[in-house]
Parts: structure tokens; C-alpha cells; sequence
């Protein structure tokens, strides 16, 4: 992997995203049924371009790849990519995995250097648009995004801390097939007018049960020094989007079952998604 210098992080991006993303369009077909206008779009002849945004563990990998699935977008999340990165036995790894494993964040050029050979893998295949989890995480990020291409939509996904911790405590990952399960079991009552929430637990089928294992970074204490500096870096890149009038505010309501349809409901995909039905 090349890592960038802050000079040259910019082109190269650039390059990058308006190789990649130039090519035909799903936004089209899908426009009529888009939640929000697509923000300053001259150019309707591209691809779906999201961003997701959220707390740790609040489930942006979950959704953000059932969203992919549907739409038949790349889901592209920086975090896999760096646990790619971390699965190699370089001196690089070593030194990016003692950040990880304090739950800070990687410098942006690190990042913008993994998201870039992504992308540029991603360009060899012939993909087009992206759904991206993980990234940005700071106002820096966020700005150089932006100079290099529109986001036509960003959705927040919102669930209470407390939730937050104990989902990140039940995940598990299969060291085989790479899949993501969650052991967790929530079940808590409403009070004093909060409303209670229901999780149930995303179990792996057989064959994964004996393989799952747990991120490093997910301790009690990693976890919340995450959700600490979640809370600096981040949620003002919610403020970001917010005043750009491209942030979709999402309360997840409970689990899966719950939360699917009223996502693709909040998204007007609801149809779409009995028409993939259907059809399959
Ligand atoms: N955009 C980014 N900027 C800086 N560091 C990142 C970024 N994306 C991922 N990372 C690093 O990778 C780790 C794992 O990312 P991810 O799987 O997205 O975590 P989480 O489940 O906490 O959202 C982060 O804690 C951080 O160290």
C-alpha cells in the first residue's frame, strides 16, 4: 500500500473517484423514490453515492451492506480495510494495530492511502458508486471527500449508548468465512417515557459456531474510548452533512426485523426492495 502525503492525497483521490464513478447509473432509476433531493447534482449520469454514519457497533456494516446487496453498489467500509491491512505480518500493521487497539483513530493520510488502492481495485473490476461505512470520521476527511465528489445522501444511524456497548461486546466475527454475528441479547424495558428496545441475538449457523472470534478492539474499556472519540472527531461530521441538508437521521427502532423495513421505508426503497423480492 502506498501511503500518501498530504500533498498528494488530493489528486490522487481525485483521480480515483472520477475514474471510478463516472460510469452508468442506478441513480435514475432509483431517483423518483430517493428520500432527498440529490444535493447540488448537475450530473445525474453516475452512481449511488452514500455515506453512513454512526457510533461504533451501532450497526453501519450491517445495514450499509444490506443497502449494497439491494442497490448492487460496492459497500466499502474503512474498517474492514484495515483489518485487512492488520491480518498482514508487516512492520506497517504492527504500528497501525497499536492505534486500533487503543480505539483511537488512523492519521487521515493512512486512511485516504487504504480507501484510495480500494478504490483503484475497485475501478480494475469495473464498479461503480459506493456505499461507505467508516468514512469520514473527521471534519478533514469530510472536506477532502468533498472536493472530490458529491454525496448524495448521508444516513445516520442513532442507538443509545448503553445498547452500543453491549452490541459491541456480542459481536463475533467467523475466523473462516468472514461473516458477522452478535451473541448479544437486548431486552430493555421502557421508563419514564424512554422507549424500551428489543435486540434480538444475530446467531452464526453451525458451521461458523466454533470458528467465531472477537476483535481485539472490542473491550469494555476500547469500546468507550472509541464512543469518547466518536464524540470528538465525529459527531461534528454529522454537523457537516447536517448543514449541507444530506443527513438522514435514523433511530434505530430494535433489530434487524424491526429496523430493515422502517430503513427502507425512511429511504422510499420499501418498493424496490419487494420488486428484488420478487424477482429473485
Ligand atoms: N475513517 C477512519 N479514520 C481513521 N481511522 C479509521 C477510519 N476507519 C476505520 N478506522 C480505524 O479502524 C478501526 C476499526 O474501524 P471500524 O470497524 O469502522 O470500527 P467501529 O466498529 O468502531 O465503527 C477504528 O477504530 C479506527 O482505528
Amino acid at each position: 500500500m502506498a501511503i500518501l502525503t498530504p500533498r498528494l492525497l488530493r489528486p490522487k483521490l481525485i483521480l480515483l473517484i472520477s475514474r471510478a464513478f463516472s460510469s452508468p447509473t442506478i441513480v435514475d432509476s432509483l431517483k423518483p423514490s430517493l428520500p432527498l433531493q440529490l444535493h447540488g447534482h448537475t450530473n445525474t449520469k453516475r452512481s449511488i453515492q452514500w455515506v453512513f454514519l454512526g457510533c461504533p457497533g451501532v450497526g453501519k456494516g450491517t445495514y450499509a451492506s444490506r443497502l449494497s446487496s439491494l442497490l448492487g453498489v460496492p459497500h466499502i467500509a474503512t474498517g474492514d480495510l484495515v483489518r485487512e491491512q492488520l491480518s498482514t505480518s508487516t512492520p506497517l500493521s504492527k504500528q497501525l494495530s497499536e492505534i486500533v487497539n487503543q480505539g483511537k483513530l488512523l492519521s487521515d493520510e493512512i486512511i485516504i492511502g487504504l480507501l484510495s488502492t480500494r478504490l483503484e481495485a475497485g475501478e480494475a473490476k469495473g464498479e461503480s458508486g459506493f456505499i461507505l461505512d467508516g468514512f469520514p470520521r473527521t471534519i478533514k476527511q469530510a472536506e477532502i471527500l468533498e472536493d472530490v465528489t458529491e454525496i448524495d445522501l448521508v444516513i445516520n444511524l442513532k442507538l443509545r449508548e448503553d445498547v452500543i456497548v453491549e452490541k459491541c461486546l456480542g459481536r463475533r466475527i467467523c475466523s473462516q468465512c468472514g461473516g458477522n454475528f452478535n451473541v448479544a441479547s437486548i431486552d430493555i424495558k421502557g421508563e419514564n417515557g424512554t422507549p424500551g428496545i428489543c435486540m434480538a441475538p444475530l446467531l452464526p449457523p453451525s458451521d461458523c459456531e466454533s470458528k467465531l472470534i472477537t476483535r481485539a478492539d472490542d473491550t469494555e474499556e476500547v469500546i468507550k474510548e472509541r464512543i469518547r472519540i466518536y464524540n470528538i472527531k465525529s459527531l461534528p461530521v454529522e454537523e457537516f452533512y447536517r448543514s449541507r441538508g444530506n443527513l438522514l437521521e435514523f433511530n434505530l427502532p430494535g433489530g434487524i426485523p424491526e429496523s430493515w423495513p422502517k430503513l427502507l421505508q425512511a429511504l422510499n426503497l420499501d418498493d424496490h426492495d419487494e420488486k428484488q423480492t420478487a424477482a429473485a
